[in-house]
């Protein structure tokens, strides 16, 4: 079972969940099963996963079969980009928490610190990053909305019991000041991208100082991602040599060491995996303790390196659109 992160609101969030990006819907609802078997709590969705519905049908069949009890686990989800105006908030979560089976959540997230046009549901659900693949310059259609609008009308949301936490993705310190600045509930947590290549020490330290919970995410370093990730190079972090050596001096995979060495920075991971055996194998770091050196050691990897910036991401289509960190 895994150990859980206090959080400023009072709330306890899993160190270890499971994130459901890129997982297909068919396979979802017995993955629900299989991780709450072996021990998963929390939850990573989101809207522009696309596959929450198959979700709510694996947490509504556990739920049904008596595996867990509802306030046992914690479910996350996100607003999606196109519904950060305050009057597409609401459905937006309304329509998670219908597909998710649930009255309420553990955590919603803003997905991302951009705001784009509106896409109606009916129109396309999930509606992604809104470009035209086709054009011959395919450019993000952008929408004018303030970051504490859209915060506000989250903050509605949680004083009507619908959401029991809310917080940020992909934010740096900046933003997060702003945020914190007119903010009336303070965000509990920021989710951001974090794996040894990308330790993001300044972040978390504030993080720390504000009392906002970190959760990072690809924290196997970018693994799954295309085409720019590192699946299969001999350049991913798990085939290091530092991870390699200190996963044989404790017997553990390089993933385990990975994975601890995030819950040791006191911050919650979310690996995603489809294997049952890596299922066991990602939530399994409760057993063990790196040293202070191992730490460093591990932390010395960082080369300041983000996978996840929708500036590069998928080069072809956002190759008009301008990073959106340093
Ligand atoms: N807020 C945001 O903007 C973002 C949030 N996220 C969240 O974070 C989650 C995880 O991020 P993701 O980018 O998938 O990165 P991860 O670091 O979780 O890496 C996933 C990849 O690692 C493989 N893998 C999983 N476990 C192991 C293991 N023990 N040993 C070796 N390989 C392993 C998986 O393959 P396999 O499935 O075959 O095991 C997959 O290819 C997402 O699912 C999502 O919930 C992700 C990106 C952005
Ligand atoms: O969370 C996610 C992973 O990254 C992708 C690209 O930025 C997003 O689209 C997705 O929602």
């Amino acid at each position: 079972m895994t150990e859980t992160l206090q959080l400023a609101s009072g709330a306890k969030l899993p160190k270890v969940g499971l994130g459901f990006w890129k997982i297909d819907s068919e396979a979802v609802p017995s993955i629900v099963e299989e991780a709450i078997d072996v021990g998963y709590r929390h939850f990573d969705c989101a809207c522009d996963y696309g596959n929450e519905e198959a979700v709510g049908r694996g947490l509504s069949a556990s739920l049904n079969s008596g595996r867990c009890q509802r306030e046992d686990l914690w479910v996350t989800s996100k607003l999606w980009n196109t519904y950060h105006a305050p009057e597409h908030v609401r459905p937006a979560l309304q329509k998670t928490l219908t597909d998710l089976q649930l009255d309420e959540l553990d955590l919603y997230l803003i997905h991302f610190p951009i705001s784009l046009k509106y896409v109606p549901f009916e129109e396309r659900y999930p509606p992604g990053w809104v470009f035209d693949p086709e054009q011959e310059t395919p450019q993000m259609e952008f929408a004018p909305v303030p970051i504490l609008e859209t915060w506000q009308a989250m903050e509605e949301l949680v004083d009507e019991g619908l959401i029991k936490n809310i917080g940020v993705c992909n934010f740096n310190t900046g933003l997060l000041a702003d945020l914190l600045n007119g903010a009336r509930i303070r965000p509990s947590v920021l989710q951001i991208e974090r794996h040894p290549y990308l330790v993001q020490e300044k972040l978390l330290k504030y993080c720390q100082q504000q009392k906002i919970a970190v959760t990072g995410f690809s924290p196997l370093g970018a693994l799954s991602y295309v085409p720019i990730g590192m699946a299969g190079t001999d350049d991913s972090v798990l085939s290091q040599a530092v991870v390699q050596d200190i996963a044989k001096r404790h017997g553990r995979t390089p993933a385990q060491v990975v994975l601890r060495w995030g819950v040791q920075c006191e911050t919650a991971v979310i690996p995603k995996t489809t294997r049952r055996e890596r299922l066991v194998e990602n939530i399994s770091i409760f057993d063990f303790e790196l040293s202070d050196d191992e730490m460093a050691a591990i932390s010395g990897l960082d080369q300041h390196r983000r996978f996840n910036d929708p500036g590069d991401f998928g080069l072809e289509a956002f190759n008009t659109f301008c990073p959106i960190y340093d």
